[in-house]
């Protein structure tokens, strides 16, 4: 066979290992392979994770982490970039700073704990988040607790969503997608029968709704709703669409979730492949 063969957009994630394989970089690269673009890491961190929560967790040193986001960049190129663990104070800053030398769209998801309430960030961390991560995203996706972590507004109903988007955006992101996946059951105008996010620059605003699926098998929601966007971002989709296609995939994964191990099991990225699933 000869010709030119056609060359997926490239996405690189910046963010930590999880080692069963459900949220965290794994999550992203499966998520990317499902979506049709050519993923790539930046590993920030190394977890020992399983359905039952984060056995232990290691940072990668500073120049390790500028090494492989180099790498990428200056060789490869990258049409998005998707920010998930990040760790420290010291490797949120690093992270910023080489993604404020890079011409691509980025969301930045600011994990803060796992599931299990681990947390994946130092509290030290939580004011370079703030100052130096939000200010250089196109796009951030914080649950309502990371919102509360961040700027103190506590959620729980779908009104206080634009006062805890406005307060995210006063940090400099362009986007905010504010993810009402925990708001409690009863909480809204509509009732709790549906998983609602908020997306907003400040002036255009996207309500996104979907059924809220009854599954235990959400390990690696946050991850997999911030490559797909991420993913759709690098295909050249704009932010409201890239938000609305990569919800359409995150509901199709949640409601795939299967059991593994003891605990919380992962949504399945390649729902789509299975039978019915619209591949
Ligand atoms: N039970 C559910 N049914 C349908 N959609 C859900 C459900 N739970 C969460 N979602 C959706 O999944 C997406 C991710 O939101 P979520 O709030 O779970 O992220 P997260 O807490 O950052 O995830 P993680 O725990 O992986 O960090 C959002 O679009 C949210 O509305
Ligand atoms: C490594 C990693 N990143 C993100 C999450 C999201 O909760 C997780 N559980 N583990």
């Amino acid at each position: 066979m000869s010709g030119v063969r056609a060359v997926p957009p490239r996405v690189l994630t910046v963010a930590g290992s999880d080692s069963g394989g459900g949220a965290g970089i794994q999550a992203d690269l499966k998520t990317m392979l499902a979506l049709g673009v050519h993923g790539m890491s930046v590993i920030t961190a190394v977890t020992a994770q399983n359905s039952l929560g984060v056995q232990g967790a290691w940072e990668l040193p500073v120049e390790a982490v500028r090494a492989q986001y180099r790498s990428v960049v200056d060789d490869i190129g990258v049409q998005a970039v998707k920010t998930g663990m990040l760790a420290s104070a010291e490797l949120v800053e690093a992270v910023a700073e080489l993604i404020m030398d890079t011409d691509a769209p980025v969301v930045v998801d600011p994990v803060g704990v796992s599931k299990h309430g681990d947390s994946l960030l130092a509290e030290s961390a939580l004011d370079s988040v703030r100052t130096k991560l939000l200010p250089v995203a196109t796009v951030a996706t914080p649950n309502l607790d990371e919102v509360a972590q961040l700027t103190g507004v506590h959620v729980d109903s779908e009104s206080q969503m634009r006062r805890a988007a406005a307060a995210v955006l006063s940090y400099g992101p362009r986007w905010v997608l504010i993810k009402g996946g925990h708001l409690p059951a009863d909480a809204g105008r509509v009732g709790g029968d549906q998983a609602v996010d908020l997306l907003t620059d400040g002036s255009d605003e996207h309500w996104l709704r979907a059924p809220r699926l009854d599954s235990r098998h959400t390990h690696g929601t946050g991850c997999t709703l911030a490559s797909a966007i991420a993913s759709g971002l690098a295909k050249g989709q704009t932010v409201p669409e890239a938000v609305a296609t990569a919800k359409e995939y995150v509901t199709g994964a949640i409601a795939a979730g299967f059991p593994l191990g003891g605990g919380i099991g992962p949504v399945d990225h390649g729902w789509r492949f299975r039978p019915g699933g619209g591949a």
